[in-house]
């Protein structure tokens, strides 16, 4: 496993050669660590379209559809004979943020959907395993006769997307196909509000609960990121009880964020969101991310940086800290941090669609990282409390806007390569222009 945040200095730990002061502690054979998703597995499929092609298919723009069945091929068809059709690639927002951990972390995730039992080179299925990263353990999908989704992402001229998804077999995952020993021994069970849109009698829904069962069973994360503020307008108070009662990390970008708490400003709804969940990552497009989270009182650290003003005041005054479940703190304290968007953004945006899945994935990488670390070295005073992250607050939100703009420089919503090698630290990669 590759680690996240500074590696040349005081954070960078060589896992590989044991220190040998500590080769009398027992410490369990090889990591055990993967980070699990389940996801609709499907492509996108990226279209240039005007508003106007919009409002013909009844599709607000921004929004993610669910498309029946002869809506689907009419608009396939109108964007074939008008070639509007421009690129393809694997999707799904679980998937992306699997393969993006994959890329950044060299370590393996487990993707458990359906993919189809017959794939002929050219499909679509083929495609998405084309796309994927090898270090994506594939092997305990369900087979479908059907076909996977095809996510028509479709791109209006201001550069808004909007999804338009036939969606084939994509919620036909069945509970009996979620292994319990697959969830049990992950760093974390990473889920999507769009599995609970599902026609009645379909099984998804049912699956994702019983992933949830077996995490709670065996104290693993469940980590939620809000689809599209559709989803969330729909019942927002369904959501706000789903967190409380079955989650531990909460992403989601500030349209999303304004949905579920009724807060405009992301730092506000991220710290509303605290009520239910333990950790939050709040994106917010141009202006950059937000994190809050918990620690134990006893172990706050002070920022260096400039303290912030906000709607809460000097609000990331202790983001050097590592976040903690609050079940996990005597004295629970909240903390926050925020970060503008890595060099102003890239000059040109290809593409927004996954900065944020890619955000999520570096969060995802650095909380791997500490169970890898704990397992290797039990006693290092990095575990003297229980912490969820390896790193700070306010490197987790480095590293993540650092992932975020390497997506949005790329037409693809999933990373291609990972970071640049000679990134050995992320304060070069942010002073270095
Ligand atoms: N226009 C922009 N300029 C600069 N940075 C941006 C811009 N849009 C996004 N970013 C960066 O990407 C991160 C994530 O973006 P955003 O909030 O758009 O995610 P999102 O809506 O969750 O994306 P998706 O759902 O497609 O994965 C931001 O926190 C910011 O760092
Ligand atoms: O209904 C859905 N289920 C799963 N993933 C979806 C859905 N709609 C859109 N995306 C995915 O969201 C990614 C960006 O975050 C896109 O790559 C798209 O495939």
């Amino acid at each position: 496993m590759k680690f996240p945040g500074k590696r040349k200095s005081k954070h960078y730990f060589p896992v590989n050669a044991r220190d040998p002061l500590l080769i009398s502690v027992p410490v369990e054979a090889e990591s055990m660590g993967w980070l699990v998703g389940i996801d609709q597995t499907m492509v996108d499929i990226e279209a240039k379209v005007d508003d106007d092609f919009l409002s013909r298919y009844g599709l607000t723009g921004g929004y993610s559809f669910i498309l029946e069945d002869d809506v689907s091929e009419a608009l396939y068809q109108e964007l074939r004979q008008r070639n509007l059709l421009s690129h393809q690639f694997a999707g799904g927002t679980v998937g992306n943020t699997l393969h993006n951990y994959s890329m950044l972390a060299d370590d393996r995730s487990i993707l458990l959907g359906v993919i189809c039992n017959n794939i002929h080179i050219g499909d679509y299925a083929y495609r998405y395993l084309c796309n994927t990263s090898s270090r994506m353990d594939l092997n305990h999908m369900q087979g479908v006769d059907g076909a996977i989704g095809r996510c028509y992402t479709l791109i209006n001229s201001a550069g808004e997307r909007t999804f338009a998804i036939n969606p084939g077999d994509i919620n036909q995952l069945r509970p009996e196909s979620i292994p319990e020993e697959v969830i049990a021994g992950a760093s974390a069970l990473l889920l999507t509000s769009y599995l609970l849109r599902a026609k009645p009698g379909e099984p998804m829904p049912e699956a994702a609960m019983q992933a949830i069962e077996y995490a709670k069973k065996h104290h693993v994360p469940v980590v939620l990121t809000l689809g599209t503020r559709h989803i969330i307008a729909d019942d927002p108070q369904f959501w706000r009880d789903f967190l409380r009662d079955h989650v531990s990390i909460l992403a989601m970008n500030e349209e999303e964020a304004l949905d579920l708490t009724g807060e405009n400003d992301p730092l506000l709804a991220t710290d509303k969101a605290l009520e239910w969940v333990d950790l939050v990552l709040c994106t917010a497009g141009p202006a950059g991310l937000y994190m809050g989270g918990f620690t134990e009182e006893a172990s706050k650290r002070k920022t260096n940086l400039p303290l912030l003003p906000g709607a809460i005041a000097e609000f990331n005054q202790y983001e050097f800290s590592r976040a903690m479940r609050a079940s996990d703190c005597e004295q629970p304290l909240k903390v926050y941090s925020h970060i503008a968007p890595y060099m102003g953004g890239p000059e040109k945006i290809m593409n927004t669609n996954g900065a944020g899945d890619g955000a999520l994935a570096a969060l995802l990488h650095d909380l791997s990282a500490n169970i890898y670390h704990r397992q290797k070295v039990p006693n290092s005073n990095k575990h003297q409390h229980h912490y969820l992250t390896y790193s700070s607050l306010s490197q987790v939100c480095k590293y993540a806007n650092r992932v975020s703009y390497q997506v949005l420089h790329q037409h693809s919503p999933r990373l291609s390569r990972g970071l640049p090698e000679r990134e050995d630290s992320l304060e070069e990669a942010y002073w270095d222009r």
